[in-house]
């Protein structure tokens, strides 16, 4: 934020927008998103030399023991020095990535209301039903805005309702679109929506920073979403919105109601789908290499139902369709378990998102046991998206290597400690013979003198190209042939020493290469939908749309 922009915002309006409501003054003003000019001369130490401070930035992070204390130094970092930050970020993704994302930015999430120290995006509450636009106005950098990462904080992770200790997850996806795909920080714009919270924890905490109220109910909430995105379009003409991390029966509704008037989509469903797709590809090949099966033989079975397993389910059966298989014949490769077993039409009523995948081959009793329904569905993939530590247990794991030579399991619930298997643990019980791919990161393992590695399908290989490949083809809605593309084109970026490692997603320090190769694809079905508005871009050769996609890069 330049200075002049920092006088034009009232004080009282800026402190009621840019802090939380709780912290009533408590808490003194200060917004400095923008890090400060370069100190005059004299004002720093004669020796202070950028790549030496970097080496004694990295050295201080590595002193701190605990991952939660290296996130609060990364958060006063990001403030005091973008450039420094993004310049780590960059050059220690593998190590950076899991500290500012999942997992632990699930413990900054849970202790927000605790850590807090300053104003960092925005907070738009209940109270402001009526006058949302004229808070989006205080936002002082609304010319240059593009990417808002909007969260009601009523699912994060797998940690449930957190209210408005959401905030951080908006915060830290958009550093990785930032880091991961050249966003400028300056045009990012987290979102915390406050509609209350559920959480009886928070609700009882003094220092918790949200409404003290429950949750709303959804007609409320959906007026309260009409007003404010009607607001957004109006004050941020150029910005496309990424819903995050709403409980799964909004995260669906919302998408349905808004992806045809606005440039929106949802992360969880339609980021989450388009990544495992791409792995799961990878690792239909590596199975069917050792299988003979090809892969509209492969059957797919996930334990969780919510907005993530169904947005998965529902991505892999677009993609089998296009493969020339029919509806039925696509949908009959996927079933879903939930809570209560195996999802089918005799069970009784269930939430409308899961009916497109009830099964209608069983009417028996409710089959609860995870490896029974193995066995009878004898699935080549088990897909965890059920928050469910430990589900996929030794003989879960034994039962699908034993129906597999190579069994695919990814166990994607977030953050690590709701992984529903561990990778050494799918090791050991399937023989070293696994494809793995998990939510939030495991280290590699050594196994019978043989270094296996561990892929992260986490929709943060996606997000980032697809959003900068929307905001560069200025697109008007997010289409389902964008996410598409999006997915095809993380699976084809592997390089051949990956293949050789059989890796099913490429190694996550080549992602600004990633991000402008799925920008591309993204682009390019842009156009082809007719929702593009930037329509030079059309008479570009794929190798000219590629360097300008990388000279439109923010770089630290
Ligand atoms: N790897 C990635 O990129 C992503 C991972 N996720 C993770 O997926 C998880 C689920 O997210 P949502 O679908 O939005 O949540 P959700 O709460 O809507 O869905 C959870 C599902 O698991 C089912 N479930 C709960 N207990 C179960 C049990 N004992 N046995 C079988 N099924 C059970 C529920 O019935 C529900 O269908 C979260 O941990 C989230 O972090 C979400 C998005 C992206
Ligand atoms: C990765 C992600 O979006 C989630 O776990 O919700
Ligand atoms: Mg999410």
């Amino acid at each position: 934020m330049s200075a002049a922009a920092a006088v034009q915002i009232a004080p009282q309006v800026a402190k009621r927008v840019l802090t939380p409501y709780w912290s009533n003054g408590v808490q003194k003003l200060k917004m400095a998103p923008t890090p400060p000019p370069k100190p005059a001369h004299g004002l720093t130490p004669p020796a202070l030399d950028d790549d030496i401070h970097k080496l004694r930035c990295i050295a201080q992070l590595r002193s701190k023991d605990k991952a939660i204390e290296k996130y609060i130094y990364l958060t006063q970092l990001k403030d005091a020095d973008h450039n420094m930050f993004y310049k780590l970020c960059l050059e220690n993704m593998a190590e950076i990535t899991p500290l500012i994302y999942t997992p632990t930015v699930g413990d900054a999430c849970i202790q927000f209301s605790h850590n807090y120290r300053r104003p960092e995006g925005l907070f738009i509450s209940l109270k402001d039903k009526g006058r949302i636009g004229q808070v989006l106005r205080n936002w002082p950098r609304q010319d240059e805005a593009r990417i808002a990462v909007v969260t009601d904080g009523s699912r994060i992770l797998g940690l449930g309702d957190l209210g408005v200790n959401g905030m951080p997850i908006s915060i830290g996806k958009l550093s990785l679109y930032v880091a991961g795909a050249g966003i400028r920080p300056s045009s990012t714009v987290p979102i915390c929506l406050d509609l209350g919270t559920d959480n009886k924890k928070f609700l009882e905490d003094p220092l918790y920073l949200g409404l003290r109220q429950p949750r709303v109910p959804m007609e409320i909430m959906t007026e309260f979403m009409e007003e404010f995105m009607v607001e957004m379009s109006r004050v941020f003409p150029k910005l496309l919105i990424q819903f995050e991390d709403f409980s799964t029966d909004k995260a669906f509704a919302y998408l349905d109601a808004f992806r045809e008037r606005y440039p929106v989509f949802n992360d969880d469903i339609q980021g989450t789908g388009a990544v495992v797709l791409s792995g799961f590809l990878n690792a239909a090949k590596l199975s069917s290499a050792a299988s003979g099966r090809p892969l509209s033989d492969h059957r797919i079975l996930f334990l969780g139902a919510g907005s993530a397993g169904v947005g998965v389910a529902t991505q892999l059966m677009s993609f089998f369709r296009l493969q020339g298989m029919s509806e039925q014949e696509a949908r009959e490769r996927i079933y879903l378990v939930d809570s209560q077993g195996l999802v089918y039409d005799n069970r009784g009523p269930m939430a409308e998102h899961k009916k497109l995948f009830s099964r209608k081959d069983y009417s028996g009793p409710p089959m609860k046991d995870l490896v029974q329904i193995i066995e009878t569905v004898q699935p080549t993939a088990l897909l965890g998206l059920s928050t469910i530590k430990s589900a996929f247990n030794q003989p879960v794991i034994e039962t699908m290597s034993a129906l597999n030579p190579r069994p695919i399991i990814f166990p994607l619930s977030n953050p690590v400690r709701l992984s529903e298997c561990e990778f050494d643990e799918a090791i050991q019980w399937s023989g070293g013979r696994v494809i793995f791919a998990s939510g939030s990161p495991f280290p590699e393992q050594d196994y019978n003198g043989k270094r296996l590695y561990p892929g992260q399908g986490n929709n943060m290989y996606v997000f980032p190209g697809l959003g900068l490949g929307a905001i560069l083809s200025r697109a008007s809605s997010v289409t389902d042939s964008m996410v598409e593309a999006a997915s095809l084109g993380l699976a084809n970026s592997l390089n051949d020493e990956e293949r050789a490692l059989d890796m099913v997603y490429p190694r996550i320090e080549r992602i600004r290469e990633i991000s402008s190769d799925i920008a591309l694809s993204v682009i390019r079905a842009a156009q082809k939908a007719g929702v593009d508005r930037h329509n030079d871009l059309r008479s570009m050769n794929d190798v000219a749309l590629v360097d300008f996609i990388k000279s439109r890069m923010w770089n630290p």
